[in-house]
């Protein structure tokens, strides 16, 4: 039996789209890493699947190249929403996840590319809701990875989209070692359930340039997600106002931390291929 997908991505943060609505579709974790390595499958950060919600238009559920099931996944959600704008044109999208309800409406669509809108709902700033392994301040999180006087490991600022996320402040993205720090801190037992890690730089108070360790996946172009939590962390610190593009390897997008607590993510999909499992 064969499983027809999409191959889409968000500023190159790439998955393997199946509309599981009408079918079951189930697969095992060793399944997963083998169609998600880039050397002998297909390769993808991501696996989705569109799936029937008693409530909304549809559940995302996501899982990550490791084989592993996630809570959310922002650059996703926006190639979720295009893909169900095709039926439902200009409609407000109540699509579920693991990590919460969103809500989307596509901007701009072409035959293959777009751009979404992704109201992403509140973050969770409680140590309990990250979730931490001990109480703590998660605006300043006491996190100590490497050598106790490296600047870099000092009070990153922790927040959860959803799924897990620990921003740290950095004056130059450049000169971080993205894959030796992120995949240190990804298992830190500070962190029960893992997190994404984030090295923000602050360029101006409505620009920061991020790039990102993915729980699970590695350094991606971009996270969803990750830029959500950079721009709730820098607002926190007072280092940028409460909207930014967000700029990461595979280019910006808008984030926008409302008055009402609700981040608003905007920016670009592409459809590149179709295929079969
Ligand atoms: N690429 C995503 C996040 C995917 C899940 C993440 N790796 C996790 O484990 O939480 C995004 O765009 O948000």
């Amino acid at each position: 039996m064969t499983t027809p997908f999409l191959k889409m991505n968000g500023l190159g943060n790439d998955f393997i789209v199946v509309d599981a609505r009408n079918q079951r579709f189930q697969p095992a974790a060793e399944q997963i890493r083998a169609w998600g390595n880039r050397a002998s499958g297909v390769g993808f950060d991501q696996l989705i699947a569109i799936e029937a919600s008693p409530e909304g238009d549809a559940f995302m559920r996501v899982w990550n190249s490791d084989g592993g099931t996630v809570e959310t996944c922002g650059n996703a959600l926006r190639c979720v929403a295009w893909y169900l704008d095709q039926d439902q044109p200009d409609a407000e999208l109540k699509i579920d996840t693991l990590g919460g309800k969103t809500t989307a409406r596509v901007l701009e669509r072409d035959t293959k590319t777009g751009i979404a809108s992704v109201d992403m709902g509140k973050p969770r700033l409680d140590w309990t809701q990250i979730p931490l392994s001990e109480e703590m301040n998660t605006e300043r999180l006491e996190l100590q990875v490497g050598p106790i006087d490296a600047p870099l490991y000092h009070t990153p600022c922790a927040v959860s989209m959803g799924n897990p996320h620990v921003v740290f402040f950095v004056d130059d993205v450049s000169t971080v070692d993205v894959e030796r720090t992120g995949s240190l801190i990804e298992n830190h037992p500070l962190f029960p359930e893992g997190v994404n890690v984030e090295f923000a730089q602050v360029i101006d108070r409505n620009t920061i340039r991020m790039r990102v360790w993915e729980r699970g996946a590695g350094i991606t172009k971009a996270c969803g997600t990750g830029a959500c939590a950079t721009l709730v962390a820098c607002a926190r610190r007072g280092l940028t106002d409460r909207h930014a593009n967000v700029i990461m390897d595979g280019g910006p997008l808008h984030i926008l931390w409302r008055a009402d607590d609700h981040v608003i993510m905007t920016g670009p999909v592409e459809v590149e291929f179709e295929g079969a499992l």
